[in-house]
């Protein structure tokens, strides 16, 4: 009923050669190995958006999404990449909110809000990352905080915008540090995500929404996040810098 998602979000990693090796080595692997009904996006660093893409026989299975975008159409941002050039390059999705922006860029929920909008404007798909530090879990104040950051950024949609986000819960303390959160504790927080977009869209809209899993998240421990009941995915770091890795992940649905 929800798409299945695996995103590899590849950060500052990768020379242009190595990102097409990246590339063309799943595609390769999933022409022949990867389940027909999950949708696998892969997030190079810009410069490498526009020739990757090109290595992939037939979007479809495999689309692209950037990291970020601004907030902004166009204008005088030096250094700053626009969701129309996004767009322009022929990826579908990008990923919006990653905690690693929201702490090394400033990013706030209002600043997102904006980031959101322009991208919707130009008819891409968001992937809308949201999640808590550490002190957060351990006051237990973990589910207000994520619903927080999901009713600042996006719940000024309508519906039929709405339906073009991905919200992707990755917890900050797991991301990048070797420990994930318990399927339980992913559990608990994709329900309560899908509890709250419920409260603002209704059930058919929240039944439809795919949440993914991020935070070291691998080909060990995907089976078992991937067969909860509000996990629709990953979006995975590390493990898809390696092409064995990512597929093995992909395979675990
Ligand atoms: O931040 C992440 C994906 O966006 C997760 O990173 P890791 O899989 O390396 O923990």
């Amino acid at each position: 009923m929800r798409q299945k998602i695996v995103a590899g979000n590849w950060k500052m990693n990768k020379t242009l050669v190595e990102a097409q090796s990246l590339t063309s080595e799943i595609a390769n692997m999933a022409e022949d190995e990867a389940p027909g009904d999950v949708q696998i996006i892969l997030a190079p660093p810009y410069p490498f958006l526009y020739a990757v893409q090109n290595l992939v026989p037939e979007l479809g299975t495999i689309q692209f999404a950037a990291q970020n975008c601004h907030q902004e159409e166009s204008g005088a941002y030096t250094g700053e990449v626009s969701a129309q050039m996004i767009k322009s390059l022929g990826a579908a999705y990008v990923i919006l909110g990653h905690s690693e922006r929201r702490e090394q860029a400033a990013e706030t929920n209002e600043l997102l809000a904006a980031k959101v909008n322009i991208a919707l404007d130009n008819n891409l798909k968001v992937i809308f990352c949201c999640g808590e530090s550490l002190d957060i879990r351990e006051a237990d104040k973990q589910n207000e905080f994520v619903t927080n950051q999901l009713t600042e950024s996006l719940f000024h949609l309508d519906e039929e915008a709405f339906k073009q986000i991905i919200i992707a819960y990755e917890p900050i303390w797991a991301i990048g540090t070797g420990k994930t959160a318990s399927s339980d504790q992913a559990q608990d927080m994709h329900a309560e995500i899908r509890k709250h977009i419920a409260g603002k869209y209704g059930e058919t809209i929240a039944n439809s929404t795919s949440i993914l899993y991020g935070g070291s998240c691998k080909p060990s421990n995907a089976e078992e996040l991937f067969s909860q009941k509000d996990v629709d995915g990953g979006l995975i770091g590390g493990a898809s810098l390696k092409s064995r890795d990512f597929m093995d992940i992909i395979k675990s649905f």
